[in-house]
């Protein structure tokens, strides 16, 4: 059976991802993977876990992460367990953005902690995207946006009106420093998103703007 769009984007963005890891690790020892949560990685994930690297040398972390136990349901933790972390890329190393504490500011500086002894900048950091133009968890009714667009702290807690649970989030600043960016975006809804975004530089509306210049590669299908 032919692969679906979805499946062929999936593909596409795994051999770029590789292919940006392998150009890192042929200069240095380690390199480092961002990656998004959601539902729409998860084909990713699954291709590029079957892709030919020493993943004994790269480093995953998260863009964002809501604050659940790791084997929560919507834990993007989980997520890149799942799907990622399977088979000979299960030798790579994953650092979580959760902590034992009770919540995200409590948390944040052991995270923070963990996160600064990684292989920065990113190799490359891998973006999705809402329907109301978030990325990471930079949402446009966050109150901590305004921090987390400024601030050269590696991550920040954040609670939104519109979202059930607390969350963590890299800072803006920290996923610009990495050498590429890519969106992996699908539908139609969040083409229109992006489109609305490349009409305006209003980051506070739609924080993906903050992304629109780094250059984002993006990679969508229907
Ligand atoms: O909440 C989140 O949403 C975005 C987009 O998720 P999707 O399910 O629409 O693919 C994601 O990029 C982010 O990491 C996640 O925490």
């Amino acid at each position: 059976m032919n692969a679906s769009p979805r499946e062929q984007l999936a593909e596409q963005l795994a051999e770029a991802a590789a292919a940006a890891l392998r150009a890192d690790l042929a200069c240095h020892e380690r390199a480092l993977l961002v990656v998004s949560g959601g539902s729409t990685p998860v084909p990713f994930f699954q291709a590029l876990a079957a892709a030919e690297l020493p993943w004994e040398r790269v480093e995953v972390t998260l863009a964002d992460e809501r604050w659940v136990a790791e084997d929560a349901a919507d834990s993007n933790a989980r997520l890149v367990r799942e799907h990622l972390l399977q088979g000979p890329a299960a030798a790579a190393t994953f650092v979580a953005l959760t902590s034992d504490h009770a919540t995200p500011e409590e948390g944040v500086t052991e995270v923070a902690g963990r996160l600064e002894r990684l292989a920065w900048p990113a190799s490359l950091v891998v973006l999705g995207m809402g329907g109301d133009g978030h990325t990471a968890s930079l949402f446009p009714d966050s109150p901590e946006l305004a921090l987390a667009l400024s601030t050269t702290e590696p991550a920040v807690a954040v609670r939104t009106p519109s979202q059930p649970q607390p969350r963590i989030t890299l800072s803006a600043d920290r996923l610009h420093q990495a050498r590429r960016h890519l969106l992996h975006i699908t539908g139609d809804d969040k083409r229109a998103a992006l489109a609305q975004a490349l009409t305006g530089d209003d980051t506070r509306e739609l924080p993906i703007r903050a992304f629109l210049s780094c250059p984002l590669a993006v990679y969508w299908a229907p």
